[in-house]
């Protein structure tokens, strides 16, 4: 099976961009972006997902504080992705590919686009009536599981991307996005001394401008919680774990950021989030699936990080 690859441009790491853009309405008009056709109906959409990936993370996180597993089918892959890229396996937590009964997730991708050669990525969004990918662009799928399904959903009045904070949210996202999210990588995957040193230089800034803005703020955007929460935890709940030491992001643990760890704590401790945490999935990819970083493949066994000591946050309210 063959598979894309990453892209490294003097020595710094270059994400893919999503292929398919297609959105999940309420009534299955188009979206911004692809084509219309997708109406929001129970049990009709499959969600892939690695509980390693960040991205896929944010999907599966936005899904049960939906309230939508019993609306929004899961298969997750095998934590260690081959050369091959990912794959269906028997491991604790992994399952079988519940609709297509593929071996490799490539074959779902080559399904509905046979000449695909470009970067087999989770999540990935599957209509099983149309038989055909919805999206694998994870900020997409979170804004439809955001709005798309609230009749089906358990909590209708959660609302993560509110119309009055869409700019506010937008605009805190980018750096986020570029120094965090994408910065980690960008430091784990550089091959270039400089590629390095910048990105852990631009992490750094922003971790520390995040930490000053919690000091004030519960949340990113103040009082409420938003998408851009979630999509900040998904990084900052595998930073000590994994990105501090595999990526070499290591001038400071998050454990030395006060309000950055009570904040991770708190959103952990919401109901239905800590279940979508798998750290053993989690360390069992990273150490184990990047040979050019970790050859061994040896998977650490530390540190000890206890989510679950009381936050303090509600000093805030
Ligand atoms: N833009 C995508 C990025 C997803 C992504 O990069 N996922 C990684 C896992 S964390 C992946 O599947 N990589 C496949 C590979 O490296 O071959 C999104 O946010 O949905």
């Amino acid at each position: 099976m063959a598979r894309g690859t990453w892209k490294v441009k003097k020595g710094d790491f270059v994400r893919e961009d999503s292929g398919f853009r297609n959105w999940i309405t309420p009534d299955g008009s188009p979206g911004p972006s692809g084509q219309g056709g997708f109406a929001a109906e129970k049990d009709r959409y499959h969600l892939y997902v690695s509980y390693a990936c960040p991205w896929a993370h944010r999907a599966l996180i936005v899904r049960a504080l939906k309230g939508l597993e019993d609306v929004i089918t899961v298969s997750v892959v095998h934590p260690i992705m081959p050369k091959e890229s990912w794959l269906f396996g028997d491991y604790l937590g992994s399952t079988v590919d519940h609709v297509n009964g593929a071996h490799y997730l490539a074959e779902n991708y080559q399904k509905v686009d046979p000449d695909f050669d470009g970067l087999v990525t989770v999540p990935l969004l599957w209509d099983k009536k149309q038989q055909t990918i919805v999206n694998n662009e994870s900020s997409e799928i979170i804004r439809m599981f955001n709005s798309a399904f609230n009749e089906f959903s358990s909590d209708k009045a959660l609302d993560l991307y509110p119309e009055a904070l869409r700019d506010e949210i937008d605009a805190v996202n980018e750096p986020i996005y570029e120094n965090l999210n994408n910065g980690v990588y960008r430091c784990g995957f550089a091959t270039t001394q400089d590629a390095y040193n910048q990105a852990y230089e631009r992490l750094f800034e922003t971790m520390d401008d995040v930490e000053s803005r919690l000091s004030s703020n519960r949340y990113l955007l103040g009082n409420q919680i938003t998408e851009a929460d979630w999509r900040l935890f998904v990084t900052l709940v595998r930073f000590d774990a994994v990105y501090y030491n595999h990526f070499k992001t290591n001038k400071r643990r998050l454990v030395d950021y006060p309000n950055l760890w009570a904040y991770t704590r708190e959103l952990y401790q919401i109901p239905r989030v800590a279940e979508t945490v798998n750290m053993d999935h989690i360390k069992t990819h990273y150490f184990g699936s990047h040979a050019s970083i970790n050859p061994t493949g040896i998977v650490p066994n530390g540190p000890v990080i206890d989510f679950m000591t009381p936050h303090g946050r509600d000093k805030f309210f």
